[in-house]
C-alpha cells in the first residue's frame, strides 16, 4: 500500500488507484489450482470460529474467541462464525424476500428503483450496471449479478440515541431528496421491507459485538471502537447471480459474477444461500511457491461469512489483511449413475446479502495505538470519504 502524505481527496485517489495496480498484479500472478501433490489439508482454507463463548460474562472466554480471530485476520482476513445469534427467521426471510424481488417484480418496476435516481447508490442495479473491479469495465463480459443496496438509517438501528446524528459517506445528511433510501411498492412486496428491518438490526447489532472482539484481537480496551459506531456506515445490498445454463457456459471453465475485489469498509459479514461461487485469493505462502491461489469459499450452512475490509487493513497498518475475492458461476459436472457417462449441467442461482460495517462515517479517525499495530503508514481521513472514493470507482 502507498505512501500518503496529505489528506487531500486528490491523494484518496491516489491510494485508490494503488490499490487497483496491487489488485492487478495479484491477479497476474494467481495460481487457478494447487501444484500437484499439495495436499488438500495444506491449502489454506476459512476457519469457522464458535462464537457462542463471545456472549457470555466471562472474560476469558471472550479472550479465547478474539484470539482465534486475531489469527484469521493476520492470516487471510476470512473466517466464518457459528452461533452468531442471528435468528433463523430473520436469515430465513430476508432470503426469500431477495428471491422475491429478483423474481416478482417486473422490469419497469425494477428501474423505477434504479441507482441512477440516486446519489448514494440506493436501489437497484441491473447486471452490468456496476463493475466492483473497474478494469472489467472494459471487457466485452459483464457481471452477472443483479443487486438491490440500502444504506443506515437512525430509524433501522435499535441501538440508534438522538444523540448520534447520522451522516453521510460525503458527511452531509441524509434527508435530502434522491439520497434516501428506495423501497419497492409494499402492495407488490408487503413483507419486503419488515424482512430487511428485522435481519438489519440483527446484523447491525452483530457487527458492534464483533467489533469489541476486534478491539480485545488488537490487544485494545473492549470498549474502544464503541464511540466510533454510535451511527456507523452500513451499507446492506441483496445479490442475485442466475443460474447459467451450460449453453451459457459452453466452452467456459466459469462466468464472473461479481469481479475480484476487497471490500472497502471496516469488515463485510456475509449471508448466503447454501449455493457455490465465492472463490478466495489467498494470499501467497511456501506450500503454494509464493503465489495467490484461488479456492472456494467453504459452503457451512447456519453460518455467516466475515472478511475484514481495506479501510481496517489501513487503520491496522496492513496487520489484518483484506484478501481478494469474487465469485463465479461454474458448471456442475456429476457422473450418471446408470451410465457412468459424466454429465454437466449449468450453475444453480445465487442468493447472497452482504452487510458493510463502517466505523461512523464522520468520524475523524486517529491511529491505533502504536502498541497495537506499530507506527501507522497511512493518511488520516474519514470513513466516508474513503468508501465514498472507491464506490465512484465502480461506475
Ligand atoms: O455474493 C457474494 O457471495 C459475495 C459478495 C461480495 O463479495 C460483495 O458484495 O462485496
Ligand atoms: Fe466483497
Amino acid at each position: 500500500m502507498p505512501h500518503a502524505t496529505t489528506s487531500q481527496p486528490s491523494t484518496i485517489l491516489e491510494e485508490v488507484q494503488a490499490n487497483q495496480e496491487v489488485l492487478r498484479s495479484r491477479l497476474a500472478g494467481a495460481l487457478s489450482s494447487p501444484p500437484p501433490n499439495v495436499p488438500e489439508s495444506s491449502l489454506p482454507s476459512v476457519p469457522l470460529i464458535d462464537l457462542a463463548p463471545s456472549f457470555s460474562s466471562s472474560l476469558a472466554a471472550r479472550h479465547a474467541v478474539a484470539a482465534q480471530i486475531r489469527q484469521a485476520c493476520t492470516t487471510s482476513g476470512f473466517f466464518q462464525i457459528a452461533n452468531h445469534g442471528i435468528t433463523d427467521s430473520a436469515t430465513t426471510n430476508i432470503l426469500a424476500q431477495a428471491e422475491r424481488f429478483f423474481h416478482d417484480l417486473t422490469p419497469a418496476q425494477k428501474d423505477k428503483l434504479h441507482i441512477r435516481h440516486n446519489q448514494l447508490f440506493r436501489g437497484y442495479e441491473a447486471a452490468g450496471d456496476s463493475y466492483v473491479n473497474p478494469d472489467d469495465s472494459t471487457e466485452t463480459e459483464t457481471e452477472t449479478k443483479e443487486g438491490f443496496n440500502w444504506g443506515y438509517e437512525p430509524s433501522l438501528d435499535p441501538e440508534s440515541t438522538s444523540a448520534s446524528s447520522y451522516v453521510e459517506l460525503d458527511g452531509q445528511p441524509p434527508s435530502a431528496p434522491y439520497r434516501c433510501n428506495v423501497w419497492p411498492d409494499p402492495g407488490i412486496l408487503p413483507d419486503f421491507k419488515s424482512a430487511i428491518v428485522a435481519y438489519y438490526a440483527q446484523v447491525l447489532s452483530l457487527a458492534r459485538h464483533l467489533f469489541r472482539l476486534f478491539a480485545l484481537s488488537l490487544k485494545l480496551d473492549e470498549t474502544y471502537f464503541d464511540a466510533l459506531t454510535t451511527h456507523p456506515g452500513g451499507i446492506g445490498r441483496l445479490l442475485y447471480y442466475p443460474p447459467q445454463s451450460p449453453e451459457q457456459l459452453a466452452g467456459k471453465a466459469s462466468k464472473l459474477g461479481l469481479g475480484a475485489h476487497t471490500d472497502y469498509e471496516c469488515f463485510t459479514l456475509l449471508l448466503s444461500t447454501s449455493h457455490p461461487g465465492l472463490e478466495i485469493l489467498f494470499p501467497p505462502t511456501d506450500v503454494t511457491g509464493d503465489k495467490p491461489i484461488w479456492r472456494p469459499c467453504p459452503l457451512r450452512p447456519g453460518t455467516l461469512t466475515v472478511n475484514v475490509a481495506d479501510f481496517l487493513m489501513r487503520w491496522t497498518n496492513g496487520l489484518y489483511k483484506s484478501t481478494i475475492h469474487r465469485v463465479v458461476s461454474r458448471p456442475v459436472v456429476s457422473v450418471d449413475a446408470a451410465t457412468g457417462q459424466e454429465v454437466t449441467k449449468g450453475s444453480e442461482a445465487r442468493y447472497s446479502v452482504p452487510f458493510f460495517f463502517s466505523i461512523n462515517y464522520d468520524a475523524e479517525v486517529e491511529p491505533l495505538p502504536v502498541e497495537a499495530v506499530g507506527e501507522s503508514r497511512f493518511v488520516k481521513m474519514k470513513a466516508g470519504e474513503y468508501v465514498l472514493e472507491r464506490l465512484r470507482a465502480t461506475v
